[in-house]
């Protein structure tokens, strides 16, 4: 069995022409950036692995999780969590609410103390009460991608999730993604235009549309 994701020979056919052709593992803790100009297929790859792929396109090819094979499993079995750069919270909920629809059911007393752990594993120790609304974008950002790991995902999908933070806590942030994807050895597909963020990936990128 291959740990990682494993994608077979993907291919993605817009109106009969192939847009995507990838073929490559991502080990746990690695993360694969993914680059290339708009509209060059990278949102789609995405929704191609996490089964919600638009009827426009065509996929094909192989997708494993850690030696599962997750072609045609619907979305919420495959195991993947996936962030975007417009990752809303829920407004009319509190930071820990929104944090609880991540967190596998289970005794209450449970499920509050995992979220307070998952808050200080981003150091926001104390902000479960607060107003979404309240916090600053690198707050938000770090309370969605909290609450898409509560969920156990195996691997992680990045779409453009740091590009509306400012250069400082763009940094800050996808240091501290970085670190927890290796510790828990998630691969990691991050889409990005940003060469900063790519060269912080490490490895070589994988261009579309090139
Ligand atoms: N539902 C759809 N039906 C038809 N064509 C679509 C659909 N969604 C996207 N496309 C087209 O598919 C191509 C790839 O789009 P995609 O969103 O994957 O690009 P992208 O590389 O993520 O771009 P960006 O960097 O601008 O987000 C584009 O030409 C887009 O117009």
């Amino acid at each position: 069995m291959s740990e990682g994701l494993v994608l077979s020979n993907v291919t993605i056919k817009l109106a009969g022409t192939e847009i995507v052709a990838v073929n490559r593992r991502i080990g746990p803790g690695e993360v694969l950036t993914v680059m290339g100009p708009s509209g060059s297929g990278k949102s789609t790859l995405l929704s191609y692995l996490v089964g919600t792929l638009p009827r426009a396109f065509e996929g094909a090819g192989g997708i494993e999780l850690n030696g599962r094979k997750l072609n045609g499993l619907p979305t919420n079995r495959r195991r993947i969590g996936i962030l975007f750069q417009d990752d809303l919270l829920f407004p009319h909920l509190s930071v820990a609410g929104n944090l609880g629809f991540g967190v596998p059911p289970g005794p209450r007393k449970d499920r509050r103390q995992t979220i307070e752990a998952a808050l200080d594993e981003v150091g926001l120790t104390g902000f479960g009460p607060r107003d979404p609304a309240t916090l600053s974008g690198g707050q938000k950002a770090r309370v969605a991608l909290m609450r898409t790991l509560l969920a156990r995902p195996e691997a992680l999908l990045l779409d453009e999730p740091f590009s509306r933070l400012d250069a400082d806590r763009r940094t800050r942030t996808r240091d501290l993604v970085f670190s927890i994807t290796r510790a828990r050895a998630l691969p990691v597909l991050l889409v990005t235009h940003d060469a900063e963020d790519a060269a912080a990936a490490g490895g070589e990128p994988f261009l579309l549309g090139g």
